[in-house]
């Protein structure tokens, strides 16, 4: 980012790379990484197993880059180490500079989440707010995480404000909106300003997750768009004929044909719905971060529906992220509660796909929606609609 700097690093994909992106700014750096963190380059703790990692080289070279204060661009195919370079690198950030000073964002609430980020324009501000620019003023470091999904003018315009960084400026991003070009230019990485934006782009190529070649190279070619017909022949034969299996989750990439398939096949169930519908509270900043999480504003359920929980209820018994189940009926609640998010002051009750069968709560939790207990998913569809469940927020 021309002068400024501002972003230290930067993990990326890019149009058919997948963006991190995490930041330091030169001048603040440094000196300021000289002890310490280069003596654990070699060897950091996997934060997840807690198992040590023997980075590769060009993880290495990243990680040396961001000590000297150097603003970085990461990109790679699946699976070659981003993530967990650029959770140790987070990580590394935060002792050094304190985690004030450290920003992790991502441009969609759901895609910041995964990185225990916020947004990037709840960092940025998205109007002439003072608060944002204190902010700014303040960041050491700042990680975009998935900058395939930020356009060129979005991207030039973090450029614009970080690089003069002026006291008297006044600035304001404008809204992610990948279909308005910059000039014609989509993505981030046609931004004129992002060669000059960044000390080091890496191309981190060491495929740790898959070791058949012949499915990395699929896999590569299809994150690039260059798909060779031999590898996109292999696929089509892998293809399994039989007819699917209703029940089995389906994936859309547009959260508007997973709204048209559920409804559709709420609908084919003919039972009644009952309508939830969110109650959100906290602060207005918490309360953006849920219309552009993964929990609805509003949900519709019947018996026979499929439903997904979408947070953590209890790990112990499987009511897990992800665990999925079937509304056997509703229960008429005494809690006067509950009709603040449904009218008819009924929960769900779910038989789970492990046996358990329970009724579902509104659940209370920070940066969650209060529900309604259960919610559409966003990107899965089920037999007969899918639903999901989610958490809540008091
Ligand atoms: N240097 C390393 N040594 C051993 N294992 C590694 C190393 N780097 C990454 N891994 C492992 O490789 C796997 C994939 O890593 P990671 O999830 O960070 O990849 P990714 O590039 O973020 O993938 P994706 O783009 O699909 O999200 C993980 O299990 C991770 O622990």
């Amino acid at each position: 980012m021309l002068g400024m700097k501002f972003f230290g690093c930067a993990f990326s994909a890019h149009r058919n790379f997948s963006t991190k992106i995490t930041g330091k700014n030169t001048k603040w750096a440094q000196g300021k990484y000289k002890s310490g963190y280069k003596a654990r380059e070699g060897e950091a703790k996997n934060t997840k197993t807690r198992e040590r990692v023997q980075w590769t080289d060009q993880q290495k070279q990243v990680m040396s880059a961001i000590s000297e204060g150097k603003s970085v661009f990461i990109t790679g195919s699946a699976g070659t180490g981003k993530t967990i370079l650029v959770k140790h690198i987070i990580k590394q950030l935060k002792k050094r500079h304190g985690p004030s000073k450290v920003f992790v964002t991502a441009p969609t609430g759901v895609a910041a989440c995964t990185i225990s980020g916020q947004t990037l324009h709840s960092f940025a501000g998205n109007s002439k707010n003072n608060k944002a620019y204190k902010r700014w003023r303040k960041a050491e470091a700042l990680v975009l995480d998935e900058i395939s999904m930020v356009d060129a003018e979005l991207f030039e315009s973090l450029d614009f404000i970080a690089e003069p960084l002026s006291k008297s400026m006044k600035f304001g991003l404008p809204p992610v909106k990948p279909q308005q070009n910059s000039g014609g230019k989509q993505f981030a990485f046609e931004a004129e300003c992002w060669d000059s934006s960044f000390d080091l782009q890496v191309n981190l190529t060491k495929v740790f997750r898959q070791s058949d070649p012949q499915l990395i190279k699929l896999l590569q070619g299809i994150r690039t768009g260059e798909s060779d017909p031999e590898d996109l022949n292999v696929l089509e034969q892998s293809c399994s004929k039989a007819k699917p299996d209703p029940t089995v989750v389906q994936l859309y990439p547009r959260n508007e044909d997973v709204n048209r398939v559920n409804s559709s096949r709420l609908a084919s169930l003919g039972n009644e719905l009952v309508v939830y519908t969110a109650v959100d509270s906290g602060e207005d900043s918490l309360k953006r971060q849920l219309e552009q999480g993964i929990a609805p504003k509003e949900i519709a359920l019947c018996k026979d529906a499929r439903v997904m929980l979408v947070k953590n209820l209890n790990t112990w018994r499987g009511l897990v992220n992800g665990a999925t189940g079937t509304v056997t009926g509703f229960y008429e609640s005494k809690d006067v509660g509950v009709t603040r998010i449904c009218d008819d002051g009924l929960l769900p009750v779910v038989r789970f796909d492990s046996g358990l069968e329970m009724t579902i709560e509104p659940i209370h939790g920070l940066q969650m929606r209060e529900i309604q207990s259960l919610k559409e998913s966003s990107y899965l569809s089920y037999w007969h609609g899918l639903q999901a469940f989610t958490s809540v927020r008091a």
